[in-house]
């Protein structure tokens, strides 16, 4: 039987995902030792093999096969655009892609106005502002920290995720309008889809269930 390799994104999402496999009997007891350097860790009894990546990486190493299956938020997947299979929304991550800025800068939005949008998100700004509002913008890309953004002047708005929306209102800022609902995604690797189904089935089927016992 041939591995089954599992790509899971760094940071917020990380934790919550091994949470869900362990609690179907996934575990990767190797993965736990914080102090080890290794990037690839194995379970020999089930076969599997998991590593963690910066989030945007996730969809690439799904695409190209690197990975059978991958864990990453949907803003990752809409702004990355890979080829994948998204199969299963997990529940967690929740929060919100949004165009914010000063309450001033809702005239800018009314009006239609070629304002500046700075964003770590130029796919889905671009996606937005052009398909879904017909607004002619100038993209400015920024990789963190993207409230500063309208506050020195760099741009009028932001598009960024949301959450408890404190961030923005600590700066004095808000959300001017929604542009979509994000959470934790499963994605799979259209290839791994066919010739592993079997096992790809019924670790979804197995998600599934979990889910919704704990909905
Ligand atoms: N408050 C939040 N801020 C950012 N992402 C959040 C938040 N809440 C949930 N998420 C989800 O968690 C995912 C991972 O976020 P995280 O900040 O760990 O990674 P990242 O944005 O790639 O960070 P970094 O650039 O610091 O490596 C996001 O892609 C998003 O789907
Ligand atoms: O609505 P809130 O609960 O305040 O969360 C939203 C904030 O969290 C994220 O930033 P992150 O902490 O990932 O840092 P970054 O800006 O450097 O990417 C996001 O970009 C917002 O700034």
């Amino acid at each position: 039987m041939r591995y089954l390799t599992f790509a899971l994104g760094k940071g917020r999402l990380a934790k919550q995902t091994l949470e869900l496999l362990e609690q179907l009997g996934i575990t990767c007891e190797e993965m736990k030792d914080k102090n080890s350097r290794k990037l690839i860790f194995v379970n020999e009894e089930l076969k599997l093999r998991f590593f963690l990546a910066k989030g945007p990486d996730v969809p690439t190493y799904v695409e190209y096969g690197a990975a059978d299956i991958g864990v990453v938020g949907k803003d990752t997947i809409l702004e990355e655009g890979r080829k994948v299979h998204e199969v299963l929304d997990l529940g967690f991550g929740k929060c919100k892609m949004c165009v914010c800025g000063p309450a001033e800068a809702k005239k800018y939005l009314e009006h239609r106005e070629l304002i500046r949008v700075a964003t770590k998100y130029p796919a889905i700004a671009k996606d937005y502002f052009y398909n879904t509002r017909h607004q002619t913008v100038e993209i400015i890309k920024l990789n963190g920290s993207i409230e500063l953004a309208p506050i020195v002047g760099l741009s009028e708005v932001i598009v960024d995720i949301v959450e408890t929306g404190s961030t923005l209102k600590e700066n004095g800022l808000e959300v001017l309008e929604e542009v979509c609902p994000l959470s934790a995604r499963v994605i799979v690797n259209p290839v791994s889809m066919r010739l592993e189904s079997e096992r790809i089935k019924e670790l979804l089927i197995n998600l599934r269930t979990l889910l919704k016992g704990e909905a």
